[in-house]
């Protein structure tokens, strides 16, 4: 038996921390959305018992590094699960981006494989066991438009941001999220206006979320790597209503209302980046698969 699984990538429209904890992460508040952009998982049941990762992306670890083989087992021992499975990830979303990409390829997994070895869990019980996996993982169970506060995985849904076009571009660098956050200064950072953002979404002001849009992650990618900050100036020229990084970085991201826009910004930033996307938001929480 086969099932085909999408996993979309997300933005984060605003991204906040409020202190370090003592488990040594951050505590955050963040707007995330999920956008057109996905990875497509085919799950496999198989009769040996073993947890199999398919993939051609060569950034993309194939053995239990990999988050969607983390799913996996942690739902076949938890549940005493005998079947195995095959997991043939097609990459699309691109890699250590800022964009959830192994998060959400997670998350399809619990959700695929829920399904698939019929355990019945609840959306909310597949969320659960998706932070034990990575922060990001329960808000992409979910996908859709949410406030997440606590490491992330705290989630209360919000309504579908004001129609727009999302366009992409990630230059040729990685960056690690740990690194990242072990880098902030938290001392005399600008914090953003989540309420703000989260009343311009319940408003339908696209105004009012392309002035609230902030990231306070961006002062120590755009130190590390100043070509980030190139990129955004770029978009800016282009003509984009608003300009962020998405997470940690490296992936910038603009907004447009109008397609002729979308179009030149699209085809302006391909003469700098090797990848450059233009999508759609998902919108509101909806029945992802
Ligand atoms: C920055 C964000 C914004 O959405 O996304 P990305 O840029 O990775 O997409 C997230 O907070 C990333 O979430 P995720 O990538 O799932 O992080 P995890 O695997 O849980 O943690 C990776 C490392 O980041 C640091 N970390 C992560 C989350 C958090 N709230 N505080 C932290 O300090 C910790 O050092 C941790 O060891
Ligand atoms: N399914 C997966 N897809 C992509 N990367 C993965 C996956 N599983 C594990 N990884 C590892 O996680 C790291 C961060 O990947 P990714 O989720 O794409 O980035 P980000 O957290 O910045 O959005 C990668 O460098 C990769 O080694």
């Amino acid at each position: 038996m086969k099932l085909l699984v999408k996993a979309p990538a997300k933005i984060n429209l605003s991204l906040d921390v409020l202190g370090k904890r003592e488990d040594g992460y951050h505590e955050v508040e963040m707007i995330m959305t999920t956008i057109d952009l996905a990875d497509r998982l085919e799950l496999t049941l198989l009769d040996k018992d073993e947890i199999k990762i398919v993939s051609h992306n060569r950034f993309v670890p194939d053995d239990h590094r990999n988050l969607a083989y983390q799913a996996a087992h942690l739902l076949k021992h938890r549940f005493n699960v005998k079947q195995g499975v095959s997991i043939a990830i097609e990459k699309v979303i691109p890699v250590a981006a800022g964009l959830a990409g192994g998060s959400s390829d997670a998350a399809a997994a619990l959700r695929g494989l829920n399904k698939l070895w019929q355990l019945g869990l609840t959306i909310d019980e597949l969320a659960e066991i998706g932070a034990e996996i990575g922060s990001d993982v329960s808000f992409c169970v979910y996908g859709g438009t949410a406030l997440a506060t606590g490491r992330g995985e705290l989630i209360q849904a919000l309504p579908a941001p004001p129609t727009c076009w999302v366009i992409l571009a990630k230059p040729f660098i990685g960056v690690s999220t740990a690194e990242v956050y072990r880098r902030l200064n938290l001392q005399g950072i600008e914090h953003p206006q989540t309420l703000g953002m989260m009343k311009a979404i319940e408003n339908q002001s696209y105004s009012e979320v392309c002035a609230h849009m902030s990231n306070v992650l961006e002062s120590v990618t755009l130190k590390m790597h100043p070509e980030v900050n190139q990129i955004k100036e770029q978009m800016q020229r282009f003509g984009a209503d608003a300009v962020l990084m998405s997470g940690s970085g490296p992936t910038v991201f603009g907004l447009a209302q109008h397609d002729s826009r979308m179009h030149r910004i699209y085809n302006g930033l391909r003469g700098f980046c090797d990848q450059v996307f233009a999508v759609r938001l998902l919108g509101e929480q909806h029945k992802l698969d």
